[in-house]
């Protein structure tokens, strides 16, 4: 197997940068050479293309494009640019309890002492990239509110999707007509918005009750739609659950749409399984187990159950023994680096950066999971017998992570971008001779 397939001549990571005609390649001067070796063809590449989709998504708005470069964003005032997830739905339909759970890891048994919401709460969560949750109370209706008028360019205007909660186990009528009367509402104004309905509390549902239901909320939302002459419009829908993984894959896929350059992120984990045999590799949000991206191979709920429960057990370890103040201490260290493998721990282990690994017992298909940043994990199941491979799987991994970090570095924030360089690199040690094996 090699490990060169993701690096150009220099070493650098190259699978996402492959149609650049832009980029000179007979250039030789001394000052050419080095900037080359600051600043990457991916960097350059993608850099270009992220600054593409951003004049076009603005052109698409109606908003004039200043010339702005990326690295200019820092100037951008910290409220500006977050993509903002709106949570809207009828009172006791669960906003808050999917809020809690996914964001703020609250056990589900635990909504049960929710209180209603009464005010707009604003949730600013400081992820892989920066976006807020406005969890709205069910019994505002914003656009028809007798005592109070909103600002509704102030609420939609940066919005990045608006998540419509309905309650699958009641009596949904009424919440289907509003949601209708909200998406007319938007259409007038905001287009592009995408409407995620959510419908929820499906634990306990038949299969085919469940699918009844979709189908029936599906159809009225088109037919409404349709007859108001409004075709094609951005209305995805999601069976949800706080008591299953089912919200999170949801969430996931409501977060991806707000990634710019997917595709490529989708292209670099899909050259990876390819490469190392891989069954299937998600790229995760460690804090919410939302994943980001994912390769193409069919969406299997049963992969990602087990990706995100293997997170959580990481995370778990972490938080005990992996944390940046849990420091080797000189004598295990020289035990560590003595026979009989008398190497550096650093030269012992196949990245610098945290890695760990995990045999699944029934299937011998091990897990492995690899920090990116302190925000993302790369998580991939491999396929039966690719254990003895690790040191060559190990090695395209470290190309993939390098890749990951430098598309990140583009496409967040100057702010976020400092978050990522702070990262505790080296959370647990598990797998290829560090301390900490499992
Ligand atoms: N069975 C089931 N119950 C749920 C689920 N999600 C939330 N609930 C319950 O639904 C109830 C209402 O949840 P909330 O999150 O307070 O609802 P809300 O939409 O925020 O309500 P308002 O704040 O009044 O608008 C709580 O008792 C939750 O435990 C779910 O997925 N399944």
């Amino acid at each position: 197997m090699s490990s060169a397939f993701l690096q150009t001549d220099n070493g650098h990571p190259a699978s996402f940068d492959t149609d650049d005609a832009t980029q000179p390649q007979s250039q030789t001067s001394p000052t050419r050479r080095s900037l080359v070796r600051c600043i990457s063809p991916a960097v350059l590449n993608l850099e270009r293309v992220f600054e593409q989709n951003r004049q076009r998504l603005q052109k698409k708005d109606g908003v004039p494009a200043p010339a702005a470069k990326v690295s200019d964003q820092a100037s951008v005032p910290q409220t500006k640019g977050k993509p903002r997830l709106l949570l809207m739905g009828q009172r006791r339909s669960g906003k808050s309890s999917i809020s809690s759970v996914v964001f703020h890891k609250l056990p589900p048994s635990e909504t049960l002492f929710l209180e209603s919401t009464a005010r707009i709460q604003k949730d600013s969560l400081n992820s892989f990239m920066e976006f807020q949750v406005w969890d709205f109370p069910g019994q505002i209706d914003i656009f028809d509110n007798p005592n109070f008028t909103f600002d509704i360019d102030a609420i939609f205007g940066e919005i990045g999707a608006l998540i419509w909660v309905i309650d699958a186990q009641d009596d949904y009528l009424e919440s289907v007509a509003r949601l209708n009367s909200t998406i007319l509402n938007l259409q007038r104004g905001y287009p592009h918005i995408n409407i995620e309905v959510f419908i929820h509390k499906v634990d306990g549902l038949s299969d085919d009750y469940k699918l009844d239901i979709q189908r029936d909320v599906t159809i009225r939302i088109q037919d409404e739609l349709s007859d108001q002459g409004i075709e094609n419009a951005p209305v995805n829908f999601h069976l949800t659950s706080i008591y299953d993984h089912s919200i999170f894959e949801a969430f996931s896929k409501v977060i991806q749409k707000l990634i710019p350059r997917l595709g490529q992120l989708e292209a670099m984990l899909t050259n990876l399984c390819r490469t190392c045999r891989f069954e299937k590799a998600y790229l995760f949000d460690v804090n919410t187990k939302i994943y980001i991206a994912t390769d193409n191979t069919p969406e299997d709920m049963a992969s990602y159950e087990i990706c995100s429960d293997y997170v959580d057990v990481i995370i778990d370890f972490t938080e005990v023994y992996g944390s940046p103040e849990w420091k080797r201490s000189d004598e295990w260290r020289a035990r560590l680096e003595g026979p009989p493998w008398l190497q550096t721990l650093e030269n012992q282990v196949a990245c610098e950066f945290a890695e760990s690994g995990m045999v699944l017992a029934d299937a011998q298909r091990p897990i492995m999971l690899r920090e990116v940043d302190r925000f993302l994990a790369l998580v991939a199941i491999m396929k039966e017998g690719s254990y003895d491979k690790m040191p060559q799987i190990n090695m395209n991994v470290d190309v993939v992570v390098k890749g990951l970090i430098e598309f990140f570095e583009i496409t967040k924030t100057k702010t976020g971008i400092a978050a990522v360089g702070g990262g505790t690199p080296g959370a647990v040690a598990v797998e290829g001779g560090g301390d900490g094996r499992l």
